[in-house]
């Protein structure tokens, strides 16, 4: 421990978490279990998908080439616990894109109405040059929508930048008849999986919200 003059204690093991998203809901989920990153630094990868690779492949894939491309542009000496994710939204192998026009949203919010989709959030953590993944999986069952129930959600604009078109954690949740599995994974960041990866590491870093 280093001792400032007047400060609180110093903890040099502190680790320094950088999350590397442009996400902001993967910040409020961090928020909401008392972790804020020290930085926030975006990967810039391309998320196209491999032929025949699966949803669950795919996030899996995404968190980890988001979370390596971001640990290239840290110096060696430097300490930090490297967070990424990616959410995928799947219906059977279909992997639905993240909605960047009105076009794409409508054509997502038709495939989802009525029917059951999937959502898979691969969780990659890289520190001391070690990778660990974990990939949660939630079962979504969306009502049948009206076409006036899809042109409002598609005035909404919440759709835009959303996987599969919609965003649970807003207006979208009053089409959500069910759910089986972690709804933070379907916001993005799966809390149960993210913490239990920190944990492993024995993460006390992060500025955490609630001071000790
Ligand atoms: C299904 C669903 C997705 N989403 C969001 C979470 C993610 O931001 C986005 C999925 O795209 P991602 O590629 O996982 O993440 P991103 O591009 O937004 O951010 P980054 O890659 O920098 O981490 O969709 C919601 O906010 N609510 C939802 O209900």
């Amino acid at each position: 421990m280093i001792l400032q003059k007047g400060a609180s204690p110093i903890d040099t093991n502190r680790q320094k978490l950088w999350l590397a998203s442009a996400s902001p809901r993967r910040l409020d989920l961090l928020a909401q279990i008392g972790i804020k990153p020290e930085h926030v630094g975006p990967a810039d990868i391309d998320e196209t998908p491999k032929s025949a690779e699966t949803p669950r492949e795919l996030a899996r894939r995404l968190a980890l080439e988001k979370a390596a491309a971001v640990l290239t542009h840290i110096p060696e000496n430097e300490d930090w616990v490297i967070l990424a994710a990616d959410t995928v939204v799947a219906q059977g192998r279909r992997i639905l894109p993240k909605a960047e026009t009105q076009e794409t949203a409508k054509a997502c919010l038709k495939l989802l109405s009525g029917r059951a989709h999937r959502v898979f959030s691969g969780v990659c953590l890289i520190y001391k040059g070690k990778s660990m993944l974990r990939v949660a999986d939630t079962r979504v069952v969306m009502k049948r929508l009206s076409a006036e129930e899809i042109t409002t959600y598609l005035d909404s604009q919440e759709w835009r930048g959303k996987a599969g078109g919609y965003a649970i954690q807003g207006r979208a949740d009053a089409f959500v008849k069910s759910l089986n599995g972690s709804y933070s994974n379907v916001v993005g960041l799966p809390l149960y999986e993210t913490s239990s990866l920190l944990a492993g590491i024995g993460f006390k870093g992060g500025q955490n919200e609630h001071n000790d």
